[in-house]
């Protein structure tokens, strides 16, 4: 049975109650998303995809669906509105649900052209995002930026050398039936054709690999990291970069797992024993100048900051980031970011490598982050992020690493390079 044969006026109205809720926007859209349908067990498989991807959908285009609609639309409203624009449905798609007295409207809400909606509106951006945005790209450029933004991302997988090697991988996820092809920018990345169920899957529950865009996969890979060395993950989370950097550490020397979360660090244990890994030391710090991190001052060869920050380049995952955040939200987490990377700076010795990451797009946490960073501590440099990238065969031009969707079929992520003089 096809998704489109359960379209009832039952479950059209789970999709709107779930809706409701997630415009409160108190949570993450995945959060709220995941408890609706623990209380709603009896929802099947089916029925929980067109809702996820019928809510999810909205929360995309919100700004133009809203506009669509015309005055104060309703959840009703905009799910229609989702499913004839977002989704296409046909008037006979939508016949399950929809009442005559809704059809001309409807057929109104499709006749709008988006080349007549303004710009911020057009790219469902709020204006504050779509301003600094143009002070980065042109029009042009954000609306091919916006729509890569507005496409589900795929679904890429980290091989963990430790375990295998990406061709034996590839052969055993081919042997699952699982459609999979090589990624064309990380040398451990594989990307799956589909959507696929993986928590049962013999090779992830053997840890022979990790779910990870392969965007997030470069971003470890610039620490270069190696045998033996003393590294830090300063702000680990649930750690899908430390695996990676335990792996190309080859499982030896000594890797800080430091976060300021306790439960983000609890995510990063069932990760850890899958992977094999045993170098990992999960340390959960109070804040970036925590005395456990003064310790360890000018001891690390190297130190990865992969930054809190507003997940904007991760937009194809989470739409609801859009319109959780402002302005006023962003500058404060530039605040955060330049004392994390002062902090963390602190601990690389002379010689050592210093890397400043994020998921987002916006040049005042990233670039701009690192040229201050740089113009405060003149014992550091960059170091052109291609010329490390080159030497694991990615061709991606560039002092700094900026990944677009639009360009790279990877989250938005940013990273600079850095080194400590000797
Ligand atoms: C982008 S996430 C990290 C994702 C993780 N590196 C990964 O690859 O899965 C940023 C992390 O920074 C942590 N964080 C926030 N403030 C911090 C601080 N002052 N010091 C260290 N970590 C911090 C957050 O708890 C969050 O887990």
């Amino acid at each position: 049975m096809t998704t489109k044969a359960r379209f009832t006026p039952a479950l059209f109205a789970h999709a709107e109650h779930l809706l409701g809720q997630l415009l409160r926007f108190d949570h993450p859209a995945d959060a709220v998303v995941s408890h609706y349908f623990r209380e709603h067990r009896q929802l099947g498989h089916a029925d929980r995809a067109f809702v996820a991807e019928t809510v999810f959908a909205f929360l995309r285009r919100r700004r133009s669906l809203d506009a669509r609609c015309g005055e104060r639309p309703d959840n009703r409203q905009r799910l229609l509105a989702t499913l004839a624009v977002a989704r296409g449905w046909s008037q006979r798609e939508l016949a399950p649900v929809l009442k005559a007295s809704e059809e001309a409207w409807l057929a109104g809400v499709k006749a709008v052209r988006d080349d007549d909606l303004p710009p911020a509106v057009r790219c469902d951006l709020p204006d504050w995002l779509y301003e600094r945005l143009l002070a980065q790209y042109s029009d042009e450029e954000i609306r091919a930026l916006a729509a890569a933004l507005n496409r589900p991302a795929p679904l890429d997988l980290r091989v963990n050398t430790l375990k295998t090697d990406r061709e034996r991988l590839l052969a055993r996820l081919a042997g699952d039936g699982i459609g999979a092809a090589p990624g064309r920018l990380s040398p451990l990345a594989v990307r799956l054709r589909d959507k696929p169920a993986l928590a049962k899957n013999p090779a992830f529950l053997d840890g022979s690999f990790e779910v990870q865009d392969e965007g997030s996969q470069l971003l470890g890979l610039l620490l270069e990291a190696r045998r033996g060395e003393m590294v830090v993950d300063f702000c680990a989370g649930a750690g899908g970069k430390t695996l990676l950097l335990g792996a190309q550490m080859k499982n030896t020397g000594r890797l800080y797992a430091f976060d300021v979360s306790d439960k983000r660090l609890a995510n990063l244990k069932p990760r850890l024993a899958r992977s094999g890994l045993s170098n990992v030391h999960p340390v959960r710090i109070e804040h970036e100048r925590d005395l456990k991190v003064k310790r360890l001052a000018g001891k690390a060869d190297r130190v990865l900051v992969d930054a809190p920050c507003s997940g904007l380049g991760t937009l194809r995952r989470n739409p609801d980031l859009k319109w959780r955040q402002d302005a006023g939200a962003v500058a404060e987490l530039t605040a955060k970011q330049a004392a994390i990377l002062a902090s963390a700076a602190t601990l690389v010795r002379p010689g050592g490598r210093l890397v400043y990451a994020t998921c987002s797009l916006l040049r005042e946490e990233n670039a701009a982050v690192v040229e201050a960073f740089l113009a405060a501590h003149p014992g550091f440099v960059l170091v052109p992020a291609d010329g490390v990238l080159a030497r694991f065969g990615c061709e991606l031009p560039g002092a700094m690493l900026q990944l677009l969707p639009q360009q790279h079929d990877t989250d938005g992520f940013f990273a600079a390079v850095l080194e400590r003089l000797a």
